[in-house]
């Protein structure tokens, strides 16, 4: 079942000179968890952060920290990511052949699993995982960067795995990440999705902005 929406502000987008700082910000301004983009410059063409700095992140906010991995080979950095205080870890399902046996792996590090679908993976590729599951994040935007716009094509791909996921009846978070904002949060929302990621659209205006700006995606 589809549950109150929450929001996950993700640091890519944020001043990364002052990164706990801005985590600290976005906490009190109201976000539900703290989403961190971790990319290797080889699954995706940007590289972010490792686990080092999610540690250093971590006594800066209490809240969950939903650790996005967008890295190949990604079964190596489990543990690091999970003793660095992750508490979700998502996956790509484009990441590897043996999707089952890294969650698998998350799941004994301790974290909750999580898995991502590029815009061009379909739903189908997730059919025998539901069961390992407690988020599903659709990508909404090529991986890689922040600020780009939603493609709306992936309403439809949302929209089939909260129908699954409701007739299953498991408990399983349907996350959205990449372009949303204030406008297009109703229709990803609409279509079924309970966890919205927003980066630019929280950090834009700076700190001061922050809780309007959290509201206004929460419509
Ligand atoms: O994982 C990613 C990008 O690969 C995202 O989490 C982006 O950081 C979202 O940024 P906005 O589209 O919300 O600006
Ligand atoms: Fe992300």
């Amino acid at each position: 079942m589809q549950k109150p929406v929450r929001i996950a502000p993700s640091i890519l987008s944020a001043d990364f000179a002052k990164l706990g700082e801005e985590v600290r910000a976005v906490d009190e301004a109201g976000a539900d968890w703290i989403h961190v983009d971790v990319m290797d410059g080889h699954f995706v063409p940007n590289i972010t952060i490792g686990p080092d700095v999610v540690k250093a992140l971590r006594p800066h906010s209490d809240k969950v920290f939903d650790v996005h991995l967008m890295i190949a080979p990604v079964d190596p950095y489990i543990d690091a990511f999970a003793g660095a205080g992750a508490d979700i870890i998502t996956v790509h399902a484009e990441a590897g052949a043996h999707t089952h046996r890294t969650l698998q792996r998350v799941k004994q590090a301790g974290c909750k699993t999580g898995v991502s679908l590029n815009p061009a993976t379909s739903e189908s590729i997730i059919d025998y995982l539901y069961e390992d599951l407690d988020l599903i994040l659709v990508m909404s935007v090529n991986p890689g960067f922040g600020g780009q716009s939603f493609i709306d094509g992936q309403l439809r791909k949302i929209a089939a795995i909260r129908k699954r996921i409701d007739t299953l009846g498991l408990d399983i978070d349907l996350e959205v990440d990449g372009g949303v904002n204030a406008e297009t949060a109703p229709q990803v929302i609409a279509a079924g999705a309970d966890v919205l990621v927003a980066g630019s659209a929280t950090f834009k205006g700076g700190p001061s902005a922050y809780a309007e700006n959290i509201r206004r995606l929460k419509g």
